[in-house]
Order: structure tokens, then C-alpha cells, then sequence
């Protein structure tokens, strides 16, 4: 197993740069996750690791191999990449055991290896029981396994996947999420996986690429996005939590109750030239210290709490979590025991 890595990738369709100066360190093994909006570039990097695109500038190594650069292009039935798409593309008129032994029948390899391997996969994606079946007979869970265990069949390094649980209704993704991850350690293969949904960016990868129109903005585990988001964009982007506007603050510092509160002394209208992030578990409610005021503007049931939106004196808008409703108009005394300093993005 090798690392890949993509060294200052660049990628232009006619005049438009699509993806502009990209590096990414794939260690071998790891599950990356590429996250952003519709039209950031996640698919094109996809089909450029793929094969499928060539690139402008740059280049794509895999190992001590050069896949592809503005001189270079390895094609893609010459990289051993496995990839899975939210289609399935499943052959409607070969059973399971064909399906997923038809890229090994494509190599001619041998019958009695041929079967080995299937056995192989179909215990791995835990479908046994359905291998003489058409994919018609299946659920979306289970011909997203069957597409999981062809991925599988010619032994990979990697394996691309482009939004692979898109067309599945959630309670499936669920629990698609956990086959994810017992599949990826069983085989222990590099994962690049496209996604917009960052809750399955976060509970499937070890490394989260998040990409703005073609840049990267972050690229951290899951926890440090959560906790460490580098700009006011990926804070906004990734996980719930307000923006706060304060007085200037020294970015990307993590402020316990006491150093908020020496901020809040200080706050006035023309407080705008920092920002706070602060997660909802972090904002207390009806207590009575910090002098932090809100009056309730959405009180929501979420089932197992209920999500606040409280209107600050300054206007700032700021989300909290309470175990039982609260009035609209009701005004709080409000306690931010943890927030994280941001700077502010510039275009605003
Ligand atoms: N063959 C092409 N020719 C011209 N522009 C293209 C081509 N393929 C993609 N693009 C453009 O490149 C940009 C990135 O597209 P891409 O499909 O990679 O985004 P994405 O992040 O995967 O989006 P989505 O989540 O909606 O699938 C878009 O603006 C798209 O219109």
C-alpha cells in the first residue's frame, strides 16, 4: 500500500478554474473524506484521482508512481482503483455472484480463484444469503453492498466513492454508515469519499478535505473541524453553533468562561471586529453571571431538547439548547462557559 498524494492540482474546464492549488497527503490506508457544497469540485478531484480527467497543472502520485501531471496520464483501467457511485451500476440481468465476479471474469482469472475471491467479498459485505438473486430482488442497502463487494473483488489500493449513500433514506444511511466502516476495516484500503453531508463526512472519515469553489479550507480529522475550524467559513459550515461578533481577538484560541467575560465587559456597538464561535452546549441559560442578555425568538422541540434562537442586545443571533420550551419574547441571562475565536472572512 502506497501513499497518494496530489501536489498543487490544478484543474481548468476551458477559461473557469475548477480546482486551484490543491495538496492533499493521503496515508496509505486512510478513509478521506472530501466535503463541501454542490459545485466545489469534489467530483472532479474524484475523476481526476479516477482517471477519468486529465489535470492542468500539478500532478497525482500514488507511491513512487506518477499518475498524472500535465505530462503524464496513467489510465484508469492501469491504476487498480475500486469505485463505487451513488448508482450502483449493477448489470440488472447477472445475479449477485456475477455481478461481483465479473471484473475478475474480465481479467480471466481462474474459475476455482474466481470463486475464492467471491466468497471472500461476500462474506465481508455479510451477503451470502442473497447471491443467487437479480439486483431487482434487492433493497437500496443491499445493492449499494453488492456494488461495495465488486469495489472489493480486484484487491485495490483505493477505492473512490462518490456519494455512494445519496439516493438512501436516512435511517438506511444509518445504518450504511456502520457497513461503511467495518468495510473499510476489513480491508484496510485507502478511501477517498465524496460527500455533502458533512454528519457522514464526519462519522466515516479519519481526514475531512473541505473545499470552497475549488480551494481547500480545511483539512483536519473530524474533531479538529468541529473544534478548531480555521475560518468563520468552515465554522459556519461544519456542526451547529452561532457567530458572535466581539471586540479583536487573537484567532484560533480557545476562551474558557472568565476570558469571555472580560470580552463582554468590553463589548459595545462597535464590537464587530472579532468573532466568537460558540456551540450550543456551551451556552447556559438563565443563570445569572456574565451579564449576557437574549431575548427568545424560536423555541423548537428537537425530541430530546429543545433548540433555542436568542436575539443578543447587539442583534447577534445565538443558539442554545434547553431540556424544556421556553417562551418567544421571554428574555434569559445567558452563560458562555466555552467559545473559540475566529477571524472574519473578509467578503462580508
Ligand atoms: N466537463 C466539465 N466542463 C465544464 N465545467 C465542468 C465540467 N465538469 C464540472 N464542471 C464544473 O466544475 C465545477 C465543479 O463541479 P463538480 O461536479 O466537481 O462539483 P461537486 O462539488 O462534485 O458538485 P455536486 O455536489 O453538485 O456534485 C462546477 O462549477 C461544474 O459546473
Amino acid at each position: 500500500m502506497a501513499r497518494l498524494s496530489l501536489n498543487h492540482v490544478s484543474k481548468s474546464f476551458v477559461e473557469k478554474t475548477v480546482i486551484d492549488d490543491l495538496s492533499l497527503d493521503i496515508e496509505p490506508g486512510q478513509f478521506v473524506a472530501l466535503l463541501g457544497p454542490s459545485g466545489c469540485g469534489k467530483s472532479t478531484i474524484l475523476r481526476m484521482l479516477a482517471g477519468f480527467e486529465s489535470i492542468t497543472l500539478g500532478n497525482i502520485q500514488h507511491g513512487e508512481m506518477c499518475l498524472s501531471s500535465e505530462t503524464t496520464h496513467v489510465p484508469t483501467e492501469a491504476r487498480n482503483f475500486g469505485m463505487v457511485f451513488q448508482s450502483y451500476a449493477l448489470w440488472p440481468h447477472m445475479t449477485v455472484l456475477e455481478n461481483i465476479g465479473y471484473p475478475l471474469k474480465i481479467q480471466k482469472v481462474s474459475r476455482n480463484e474466481r470463486q475464492q475471491r467471491i466468497q471472500n467479498v461476500l462474506d465481508i459485505v455479510q451477503l451470502d444469503d442473497f447471491k443467487d438473486r437479480f439486483p431487482s430482488q434487492l433493497s437500496g442497502g443491499q445493492r449499494q453492498r453488492v456494488a461495495l463487494a465488486r469495489s472489493l473483488i480486484t484487491e485495490p489500493d483505493v477505492i473512490l466513492f462518490d456519494e455512494p449513500l445519496a439516493n438512501l433514506d436516512r435511517h438506511l444511511r444509518d445504518s450504511m454508515e456502520m457497513t461503511f466502516r467495518d468495510f473499510h476495516r476489513r480491508t484496510g484500503a485507502t478511501m477517498v469519499y465524496v460527500t455533502h453531508d458533512q454528519a457522514e463526512a464526519m462519522a466515516l472519515a479519519d481526514k475531512i478535505a473541505v473545499l470552497k469553489e475549488g480551494q481547500l479550507m480545511q483539512w483536519s480529522t473530524p474533531e479538529d473541524l468541529y473544534l478548531r475550524p480555521e475560518s468563520e467559513w468552515v465554522a459556519n459550515f461544519i456542526g451547529q453553533g452561532s457567530i458572535l461578533r466581539s471586540p479583536p481577538v487573537v484567532p484560533l484560541q480557545r476562551l474558557n468562561q472568565a476570558d469571555i467575560e472580560g470580552l463582554l465587559q468590553r463589548l459595545d456597538e462597535h464590537s464587530d471586529s472579532g468573532r466568537l464561535l460558540v456551540r450550543p452546549q456551551h451556552v447556559d441559560l438563565n443563570t445569572t453571571s456574565n451579564g449576557l442578555i437574549g431575548t427568545v425568538k424560536e423555541s423548537i422541540f428537537r425530541g430530546e431538547r429543545y433548540d433555542i434562537y436568542l436575539v443578543l442586545t447587539n442583534g447577534d443571533l445565538l443558539h442554545a439548547y434547553h431540556p424544556t420550551p421556553l417562551k418567544i419574547g421571554q428574555t434569559c441571562q445567558i452563560t458562555l462557559s466555552q467559545a473559540w475565536t475566529l477571524t472574519p472572512n473578509h467578503e462580508d
